[in-house]
Parts: C-alpha cells; sequence; structure tokens
C-alpha cells in the first residue's frame, strides 16, 4: 500500500532530519492539507527547476524537502507532507502522527485545499483539528493555498481570485497551470518577515561597524574569531538581514 510505505519510509528517518532540520538555517515552509489536494505537484512545480545543495544534510535524507529562492530573495526549505485522509486504518494512526510531527516545526505552514472537490470545507475543517490536535503553536503563520482552480467554471474562479485578492491569509492557485505562482511567492515573503532563522556569517575584522550594529539590534548568538574575522551566529529577520546588506 502506498500510503504505508510512504509512511514508513517517513518514520525511519525522522529523527535523522530533526537533526539535520536543527541546522537548518533557512525557514521551513510546510505543505500541508487533505489527499490529493496537490501538495506534492505544488512542491515539484515550486522546486522543479532547483538544484539541490551538496552540502544541505537533509538533501540526501529527505528528498520531501528542498530549498526555494523566493523572488526577493529569500531563501525557504519547503517540505512536501503526506496528506491527511478520512478514517485512516488503526494500524496506521500513530505512523501517520509522527510524520504530521514534523509541522510542529514549521515557521509557515500551507494549508493547499482542492478548492474544485465537493467536500473541501469539510477536508478543510477535518485538517484544520488534525492540526490542532497535534498541538500545532497559534501563533505559527498560516497561509489556504486553494488549489487547483483550473478546474472552477468561471464564475468560481474569478470569485476565488477575487478572495484570495483582498484576504492576505489565502492564495488562489493550480499546480497544474501554474496560475497564481507569483502571488503565492509573494505571500509566503510576507508572511515570513516576522519569522527569524539562524545564520552563520563570518564578518572581516575590517568591518566593526558592521559588526557593533549587528549587536546593537540584539541578534548575535555567537561570536567567533577566526582566521578571516569573526564567525558569527546571527538570528534574523529576512528584512533584517537586508537592512545589514544595505550597512
Ligand atoms: N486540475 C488540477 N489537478 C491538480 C492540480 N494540482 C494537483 N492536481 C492533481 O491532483 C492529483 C493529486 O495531486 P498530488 O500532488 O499527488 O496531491 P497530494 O496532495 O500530494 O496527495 P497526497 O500525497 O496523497 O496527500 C494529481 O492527479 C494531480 O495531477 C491542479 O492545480 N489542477
Ligand atoms: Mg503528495
Amino acid at each position: 500500500m502506498r500510503l504505508k510505505r510512504q509512511l514508513d519510509k517517513v518514520v525511519k528517518t525522522r529523527t535523522l532530519h530533526r537533526a539535520a532540520r536543527a541546522k537548518v538555517p533557512f525557514p521551513i515552509v510546510a505543505l500541508v492539507g487533505y489527499t490529493n489536494a496537490g501538495k506534492s505537484t505544488l512542491f515539484n512545480r515550486l522546486t522543479g527547476a532547483e538544484v539541490m545543495a551538496k552540502d544541505m544534510l537533509f538533501a540526501t535524507l529527505d528528498p520531501t524537502m528542498r530549498r526555494v529562492v523566493l523572488p526577493t530573495g529569500d531563501e525557504v526549505i519547503l517540505s512536501d507532507t503526506v496528506g491527511f485522509i478520512s478514517d485512516l486504518p488503526t494500524e496506521l494512526v500513530a505512523a501517520f502522527r509522527a510524520t504530521l510531527e514534523e509541522v510542529l516545526d514549521a515557521d509557515l505552514v500551507l494549508h493547499v485545499r482542492d478548492i474544485g472537490h465537493a467536500q473541501t470545507a469539510e477536508q478543510a475543517r477535518e485538517v484544520e483539528t488534525i492540526l490542532s490536535g497535534l498541538g500545532l503553536p497559534d501563533d505559527t503563520p498560516k497561509i489556504e493555498v486553494w488549489n487547483k482552480i483550473d478546474t472552477l467554471d468561471e464564475e468560481a474562479h474569478e470569485a476565488a481570485l477575487e478572495r484570495a485578492g483582498r484576504t492576505e491569509s489565502v492564495s488562489a492557485v493550480s499546480a497544474v497551470t501554474g496560475e497564481g505562482m507569483e502571488a503565492l511567492l509573494a505571500a509566503i515573503s510576507q508572511a515570513l518577515g516576522g519569522v527569524k532563522h539562524l545564520e552563520t556569517l563570518v564578518v572581516p575584522f575590517a568591518a566593526g561597524r558592521k559588526r557593533a550594529w549587528l549587536f546593537d539590534q540584539g541578534l548575535v548568538e555567537g561570536d567567533t574569531p577566526t582566521e578571516e574575522g569573526h564567525e558569527m551566529q546571527i538570528r534574523w529577520s529576512a528584512a533584517q538581514k537586508a537592512r545589514y546588506e544595505r550597512l
């Protein structure tokens, strides 16, 4: 059974990913949603052109995590997950929950919905129930991605785009045609604006002012002199990083 195999594989490497993830210097964006909503299709579309960096430990551990460079230049790690499903056989429940625990580490959750499905509202409620049951922190930013808008009739299609246009937490897309991808990427950048990630910088000895700025802003978590300069662990948002680079 496909799902059982998928679950086994994910559970087996889970501890490994956790360790690898702790080293990931970029925000983690997790795709969640009901089975068949189009998560993997969207994942492939968003990451398709990206080459996996060899130095990323998890690249070999977990093909469901990949780096994406947003149009703003910010990098994120996109993580695909196994879809939610009603009436899961009991022997699979524990494994299933274990795979979803990964979502708890995410900086941003993309809840992918098949907006053309007759039961789309019920599916969404079920997903939300599972997420809160898992203990997803209330303050984890979330975007509802209304996928498969290509399957809607013209009127519903327009209505979905209109709704997404005026609701920050909703994006309307088609992972198959690519419609709405730019707006989705912009929404991801926007949502991550306040999220901080850890990065290691080597600040040359001559750049004393830049180093002082990092301390002034309270961004420094580690500072070790090396031959090339100060190796600094910095926790900052994409916006703070951009400001630093303009100094
Ligand atoms: N028409 C249309 N079909 C889509 C779209 N996105 C995905 N699909 C189709 O929906 C089906 C399920 O897509 P997946 O990407 O495998 O869905 P998933 O959410 O990853 O499913 P699970 O991994 O089982 O949870 C496939 O046949 C896709 O081709 C879309 O935007 N439009
Ligand atoms: Mg999938």
